[in-house]
């Protein structure tokens, strides 16, 4: 299984994923993930990567498609994936398009969390408060400016990606503000659906 999960900072990405591969088996590929370990590293991509992330704009869509390219070529990833913030523009849904049709492989949904802004910022917010009570590092993004830029960002090139999916049938869209385990039950009913329908497509017409 293949499957985008779109949806602004906050909004539960992570944690959805998270249920995703305990119960399907397939792998999380966070980019925000392997572009912090990147900077970690201080590779050259990590380098490049470093300031932009920590202003909570993005990294260039060549950059973040050249990691995810590599990525799903992986042996891990042959089973399926779940991509948790890629694409993040209208020209990396573009480029996912064309990688995937280079590999012979499609997309099974695109799951995007709707959830209200107010409640976003409450959530970061907290995330923030629990982190510090632990003594566990911040991300060098988790500030209130940074914050603010993450989400101008996500309105202005990430939000159209849900029309982008619309328009080609493959978005499904769910309530982020219900419990988390609520969140996950639609999300796999979306999931039994979507492998439903591809079954029962014949050969033929795939
Ligand atoms: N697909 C992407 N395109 C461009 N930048 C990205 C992408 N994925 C991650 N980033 C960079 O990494 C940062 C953190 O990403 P992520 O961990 O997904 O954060 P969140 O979902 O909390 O906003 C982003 O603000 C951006 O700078």
């Amino acid at each position: 299984m293949r499957l985008i999960l779109l949806g602004p900072p906050g909004a539960g990405k992570g944690t959805q994923a998270q249920h995703l591969v305990q119960a399907h088996g397939i792998v999380q590929l966070s980019t925000g993930d392997m572009l912090r370990a990147a900077v970690k590293a201080g590779t050259p991509v990590g380098l490049e990567a470093k300031e932009i992330m920590a202003r909570g704009d993005l990294v260039p869509d060549a950059v973040v498609v050249a990691i995810v390219a590599d990525r799903i070529g992986e042996p891990d990833a042959a089973k399926g994936f779940i991509l948790d913030g890629f694409p993040r523009t209208v020209p990396q849904a573009e480029a996912l398009d064309r990688m995937l049709a280079e590999r012979g492989l499609a997309l099974d949904a695109v799951v995007e969390l709707k959830v209200d802004e107010q409640a976003l910022l409450e959530r970061v917010e907290k995330r923030v408060r629990e982190m510090t009570a632990r003594g566990e590092p911040l991300r060098a993004d988790d500030n209130p400016e940074a914050l603010k830029t993450r989400l101008a960002a996500y309105r202005a090139q990430t939000a159209p990606l849900s029309a982008y999916y619309e328009t080609k049938g493959m978005l499904r869209t769910i309530d982020g503000m219900a419990p988390i385990g609520a969140v996950s039950a639609a999300i796999d009913a979306v999931l039994k659906t979507a492998a439903g329908e591809s079954r029962s497509t014949p050969a033929a017409v795939r």
